[in-house]
């Protein structure tokens, strides 16, 4: 609102234009409200112009060509717009997005929102595609709205996304970022929150989040609404105390249904023993080649041996993979690449399987079994979306056959068999086989590749399904073009424990390499022809090259390099391995002197010249001498900020009144020490003491700040109120107003009278945060401005275009 000032300048005819629209916009919110209040919840709302809509939603979801509701939507939102608590379960892709994103819009119009009442929704959503994906729907149909929205999924720094927070209010974010937001952003306030969402509510309940979910929860109002949305949800009565749901409306579509997948989904599986599982794929692909594809594997690294193999043997059609381990730029990019393409084939980890909205996909290929049905349902959901026709199979190994239908089955999932014509299968063994014998990189990733194949069975809970002992991994390994199965020992928990203690390459290189599978393997290999021999050293080569990088020269386990170009995801992976699952390595003749170079730093002698050949020794002052034996640590020494690590920290000190210099902590005499008790008992008392201290101290700290903000806050709106207030008596005087007026949705202009006064900068209109486009030619007239639809995010930059826009 303009200050007195300056409104006084202004023509009487304008003065009574802005009090006609005001009182125009008063009576048409005060009808919504009224409507809201009359909705007849039995009656089924067939269009969007039949809901009680504010104008800018229904301008946005028209400017988006949604016209008609679906089943999740006409179910879920009149209940949502009279805030009730909503549990929603409807199949993939049944448009549950628009279920919540709608209300959301409705409520915080009708309460009046404005930038000043703070954050008023939060969406949290399991990943961080999903997270964007509907924060672009946001845009879409809010774009009409003056709120200010939010995507919250980590990636920039915490210091930028705090300085934006505090003026959000509409949050789309994943838990773990928005958690360190709560903890840590002194101005983000969500006292005022009135709406959460959780998208995929199953997910984000599950163990993986629950810590992080009660944390957040704990942070948020008792007194809000919350809704949760999923393709399978759960009704478990702890999950929703957890989240104080009151008198939730459970609507789900499923329960009328008679499938749990949508109806234009055809199902399949088919029974492709594990070894035969990407000659089956690759005959997949080559005999699609003007398809979309998704395939779906358990892990990561299968998904990177995978894609990086069958594309070095060009199958005639774009390949792109997708896991959890890649950069989020670069997952971003692999997103839209994929949403553009018309054909194109898409390797992924259950990273995408829920919530993803790929336009036009014709497959979903599970190479690996899921580990459930809620999984088969979620992955298979992202073909077959709205109302579009898709197909699904699943490539099962006879050993998972039983339990597998038995779970589809209980779950409502219609699904049949079908066999793969022999007369179409192409093997891809040998060429594998020549590439991993060529290429040592790949062959690691192929033996990556296979042991995180057997550590994801491994894990799995349903034993019924998943039979580590019925698998042919011999053959398998062979499959992948290894010259052999990576031998795996399992290790239980206590192990894994003692082995910390004990020397890591010791309990390697022990007796245990002549345990009894080496030795059948052996009997069961009488013949080995020249090649063999030839092919296994190879093998070991890279991985005694890979082996002598993962231990230190005192045989502890060190930080990895992995091989040239094998991808980061390896590196991040090789303790992650150790820890549960170890590969027994043959010893080829050249690797005789690793153990002597163990040995030797085993030894007292320090200054003992290493045997190997490029190892150097950098001294520093007053420390040991430091060795350089790889590159890597050469390079590390040559930073000094790195150095700085190896060096000792300065002292802290603390003066007395007399100036005195002391430690921060100062040593006690011991027999005084000692008579207060046992020495561990009063460390712990000490530790949890300073603890509680930091703890309070952070939590003052952050009430202080946010009490400071409250007050100015309160200041700005009381100030704006009487504001309002004066100017309506005016009017009132000079028109004969009888209502109070509200400033719902327009923040006063940026007049250098007013911004003086005020106790922070606050945006002006210019910079005000809303789903207008962030670069948009400011000098356009407000109306034409507005109608520009929102851009699309192609690249991570125009992600980061945006945020900035909108954050800021
Ligand atoms: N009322 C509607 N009219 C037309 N298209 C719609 C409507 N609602 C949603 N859609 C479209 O349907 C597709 C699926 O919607 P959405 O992503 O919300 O599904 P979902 O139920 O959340 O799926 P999932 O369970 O896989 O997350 C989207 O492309 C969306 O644009």
């Amino acid at each position: 609102m303009a200050p007195r000032a300056v409104k006084g300048k202004s023509k009487p005819h304008q003065e009574n234009g802005r009090i006609l629209k005001r009182k125009r916009g008063e009576d048409s919110l005060a009808a919504l409200i009224k409507q809201v209040e009359d909705l007849d919840l039995k009656a089924p709302v067939k269009n969007f112009s039949d809901l009680p809509l504010s104008e800018p939603t229904a301008k946005g979801l028209a400017a988006s060509h949604f016209k008609t509701l679906t089943d999740i939507q006409s179910r879920a939102i009149n209940h949502a717009f009279k805030g009730r608590d909503i549990l929603g379960a409807a199949k993939t892709g049944s448009g549950k997005t628009l279920a919540f994103l709608v209300p959301i819009l409705e409520n915080l119009y009708r309460k009046k929102w404005t930038e000043l009442d703070g954050l008023g929704a939060l969406v949290l959503s399991p990943t961080r595609e999903l997270a964007i994906q509907i924060f672009e729907v946001l845009r879409k149909i809010g774009r009409y709205h003056n709120f200010s929205a939010g995507l919250i999924i980590g990636g920039k720094s915490l210091r930028e996304e705090q300085d934006r927070l505090g003026r959000m209010n509409i949050l789309i974010c994943t838990p773990g970022r928005m958690l360190q937001h709560l903890d840590q952003t002194a101005m983000f306030e969500t006292n005022n929150l009135q709406m959460l969402v959780l998208d995929e509510a199953d997910r984000i309940m599950d163990m993986g989040f629950q810590k992080t979910v009660d944390a957040i929860i704990d942070h948020l109002p008792k007194q809000r609404q919350t809704m949760l949305f999923s393709a399978t949800q759960t009704k478990k009565v702890g999950d929703l105390a957890r989240l104080s749901l009151q008198e939730p409306e459970y609507v789900s579509v499923h329960e009328a249904a008679a499938s749990a997948t949508p109806s234009t989904l055809q199902q399949h599986y088919t029974i492709t023993p594990l070894p035969q599982k990407l000659d089956t794929l690759w005959s997949f692909i080559r005999s699609n080649l003007k398809s979309k594809t998704v395939v779906f594997l358990s892990s990561g690294k299968q998904v990177r041996y995978v894609y990086e193999s069958l594309r070095q043997l060009q199958p005639g059609i774009s390949l792109l993979h997708l896991h959890g381990r890649q950069k989020q730029g670069g997952r971003l990019d692999i997103t839209t690449k994929f949403s553009q393409a018309q054909h194109a084939v898409l390797f992924a980890t259950d990273v995408v399987a829920r919530g993803l909205d790929f336009p036009a996909v014709d497959w979903v290929i599970q190479l690996d079994c899921p580990e459930d049905a809620d999984t088969y349902i979620h992955r298979v959901g992202r073909t077959a979306r709205y109302e579009r026709v898709g197909r699904a199979v699943l490539f099962l190994d006879p050993s998972e056959e039983k339990g597998f239908l038995k779970q589809l089955e209980h779950k409502k999932v219609p699904i049949e068999k079908i066999n793969i014509k022999s007369n179409k299968q192409q093997s891809v063994k040998n060429q594998l086989q020549n590439m991993c014998f060529k290429d040592p990189e790949l062959k690691y990733l192929g033996q990556k590749a296979f042991i995180s194949y057997v550590k994801s069975i491994y894990v799995q809970k349903d034993k019924e399904t998943f039979k580590i002992k019925e698998l042919p991994l011999e053959e398998y390994a062979a499959s992948l073009g290894l010259p052999g199965a990576p031998r795996i020992k399992f290790i239980k928990g206590d192990d894994a424990k003692e082995r910390k203690n004990e020397s890591w390459r010791m309990a390697q290189m022990s007796g245990d390499d002549d345990s009894e599978t080496e030795k059948k393997k052996k009997d069961e290999k009488e013949v080995r022809t020249r090649y063999d021999r030839m092919f296994e050293r190879r093998n070991q080569g890279v991985l005694a090259e890979h082996y002598s990088k993962l231990i230190n020269d005192d045989g502890t386990m060190v930080a990895t390099s992995a091989p040239k170009d094998a991808g980061a995801d390896i590196d991040d992976e090789a303790d992650e391995d150790a820890d549960f699952l170890s590969v027994k390595r043959r010893f080829a003749a050249g690797d005789a002197d690793l153990g002597g170079k163990s040995d030797s730093s085993d030894s007292e002698d320090s200054d003992a010249e290493p045997k190997t050949k490029d190892v150097k020794m950098v001294h520093l002052d007053g420390q040991d001498p430091l060795l350089i034996d790889s590159k890597r640590r050469e390079k590390l020494l040559k930073s000094k900020k790195k150095l700085l690590k190896f060096k000792g920290r300065g002292t802290k000190l603390v003066y007395d009144e007399e100036g005195n210099p002391h430690e921060v902590y100062e040593m006690e005499d011991e027999e005084t020490f000692r008579a207060r008790g046992d020495v561990d008992a009063q460390r712990e008392k000490f530790l949890e003491a300073e603890a509680e201290r930091t703890r309070q101290a952070d939590i003052e700290d952050k009430e202080v700040m946010r009490e400071k903000r409250r007050e100015k806050k309160e200041k700005r709106k009381a100030r704006e109120r009487a504001e309002a207030l004066a100017e309506m008596s005016e009017e009132e005087g000079e028109g004969g107003l009888s209502h109070l007026p509200h400033v719902p949705f327009e923040i006063p202009g940026s007049d250098a009278d007013s911004a003086s006064e005020r106790d922070e900068p606050r945006p002006s209109k210019k910079q005000r945060v809303s789903f207008a486009e962030p670069d948009s030619d400011d000098d356009e007239p407000k109306s034409k401005k507005s109608q520009a639809p929102p851009k699309s995010i192609e690249t991570l930059g125009d992600l980061e275009a945006l945020a900035s826009g909108l954050l800021g």
